[in-house]
């Protein structure tokens, strides 16, 4: 049988606030354990929750920039249930009325093509705290830091039809969180996550399969690799005339399996009540007119001016604009070459810079080469001091330090290109007594040769020939 996969995304994204969402506490990462947690984060007896406004606005931010309807009025409610990490026994959350409605996304497909994923609510709430099974001698370790901890849940459609949608749709969150500044990001410390929910039905059925939710997977990677092993067993148990059955389960990177952790609680069973203790939040036009003014350019804003305003290709901008730093710093260099060859600009960001960068394991904000660096290096490809080639000897010692700029190193090194047409005629003579038999076939019409002697004089100039002026003086020699 052919199966149809569908995917839902919850992703909780944790909000770059200096203070947690109800409490004045500190929400940095990696203090001491349970110093940064407060009565009121511990929801001791007699305090009283006071909602943070900066989490509010980082919310109406992604609201607006998913085109979704930000309400005037919502409500926090809490999630009653038992777990060592939360002592207040119930996690403040939005239930029925979230802070954000439905909006959506565009994500961009391996083909080429685009898709719109819909977001069904973001709303606010709280995080837990951590529970520490490894390294603590034999014994689990509660850390309360991190409860209290503003959290942004993005619910998505099930509208997700392969792993790599999926993973697709999570990085374009990703790129856009960090584009509005509200999260930093960092998935090894946690602060963006997601849960993926999983179903398959037989090819053109119109109704859903029955879902199971893997939890916490802290990759690209593993979303993909998660979903894809989930897949497998669905199909296996349904093939084999068995049921799959709603329930949470765990993916273990290592043994690259998804395990039952427990069965889905419903909605019901957390018997989600309003917070008495905080009243709805009301949200004026004023407000969302306020924080709509304050939004950056979105990505797809950038890449479609990336394409308009650049001339760049549909993919090249879609890469310049998968992250905030990685497009500031292509216009930037853009910028300091003087908009002269934004696309040659855009080959060396995505090919050169980019491919060193993920051999050392360097983001984009770590380059050792600045934009203003790589500008240096092509400015001298348009005014002929270098080539092309020689440009990536001059790039490769900017990378390793060896001079301030690629003037610096291209007089270091004597690397400068050779136009004298005298001296480049005196090096093509050489390579042509040196081959007589293939200069004569080439003078008697086998062209292919032509670009074997162009090589042999720039190997002769140890790269340092203007390729055009070889060809040029190549092509006179046969007439001559
Ligand atoms: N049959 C299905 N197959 C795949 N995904 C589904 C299916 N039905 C719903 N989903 C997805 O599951 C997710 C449900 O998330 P939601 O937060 O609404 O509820 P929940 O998982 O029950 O609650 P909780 O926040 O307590 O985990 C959504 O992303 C939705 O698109
Ligand atoms: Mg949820
Ligand atoms: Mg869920």
């Amino acid at each position: 049988m052919e199966w149809e996969v569908v995917i839902g995304l919850e992703i909780h994204t944790q909000l770059a606030t200096k203070s947690k969402i109800f409490s004045g506490a500190a929400t940095a990462y990696g203090a001491e354990p349970n110093t940064q947690a407060c009565a009121v984060d511990l929801g001791l007896p007699g305090v009283l929750p006071v909602l943070n406004q900066e989490a509010v606005r980082m919310a109406v931010k992604f609201g607006l920039a998913v085109d979704a309807e930000v309400a005037e009025r919502s409500v926090f409610a809490r999630k009653n249930y038992f777990y060592p990490d939360l002592p207040k026994g119930y996690q403040i959350s939005q239930f029925e009325l979230p802070v954000v409605g439905k909006g959506h996304i565009d994500i961009e497909l391996e083909d080429g093509t685009e898709r719109r994923i819909g977001i069904t609510r973001a709303h606010l709430e709280e995080d837990a705290g951590k529970s520490l099974h490894e390294d603590f001698h034999g014994q689990t370790g509660i850390d309360l830091n991190r409860a209290g901890t503003p959290l942004l849940e993005i619910v998505s459609e099930p509208d997700m039809r392969s792993a790599k949608e999926a993973v697709a749709y999570m990085k374009k969150i990703h790129s856009l969180v960090r584009y509005l500044e509200i999260c930093d990001g960092n998935m090894q410390e946690g602060s963006f996550r997601c849960d993926a929910n999983v179903s398959i039905r037989p090819k053109g059925q119109e109704k859903f399969g029955t879902r199971t939710e893997l939890k916490n997977i802290n990759s690209f990677r593993n979303v993909e690799r998660a979903i894809n092993i989930e897949i497998e067993r669905q199909i296996d148990v349904l093939e084999s005339g068995g049921e799959v059955i709603q329930e949470t389960r765990l993916y273990d990177a290592d043994k690259n399996e998804t395990r039952s952790m427990r069965s889905k609680e419903e909605a019901n069973d957390y018997r989600y009540f309003p917070d008495p203790d905080l009243l709805p939040l009301v949200i004026d036009a004023e407000l969302i007119n306020a924080i709509r003014e304050t939004l950056p350019e979105l990505p797809n804003q950038k890449r479609d001016r990336f394409i308009n305003e650049l001339g760049l290709s549909l993919y090249d901008a879609s890469i310049l604009t998968s992250s905030r730093e990685l497009a500031d710093y292509y216009e930037a260099v853009v910028a300091a070459t003087g908009n002269k060859d934004p696309k040659q600009c855009a080959n060396w960001v995505t090919v050169e810079l980019s491919g060193a960068l993920n051999r050392a394991g360097l983001e984009i904000t770590e380059s050792p080469v600045s934009a203003k660096q790589l500008a240096s290096v092509l400015l001298r490809i348009s005014d002929n001091t270098i080539s092309g080639k020689i440009a990536k000897t001059v790039f490769e010692a900017l990378w390793n330090g060896e001079g301030d700029d690629a003037d610096a190193i291209i007089e270091a090194k004597g690397l400068k290109q050779v136009t004298d047409t005298g001296a480049i005629e005196a090096m093509v003579d050489e390579v042509i007594a040196n081959h007589p038999e293939q200069f004569q076939q080439f003078r008697e019409g086998k062209e292919q040769l032509l670009g074997f002697f162009v090589g042999q004089v720039m190997k002769a100039s140890k790269g340092k020939a203007n390729p055009a002026q070889v060809n040029e003086l190549l092509k006179n020699k046969i007439n001559g």
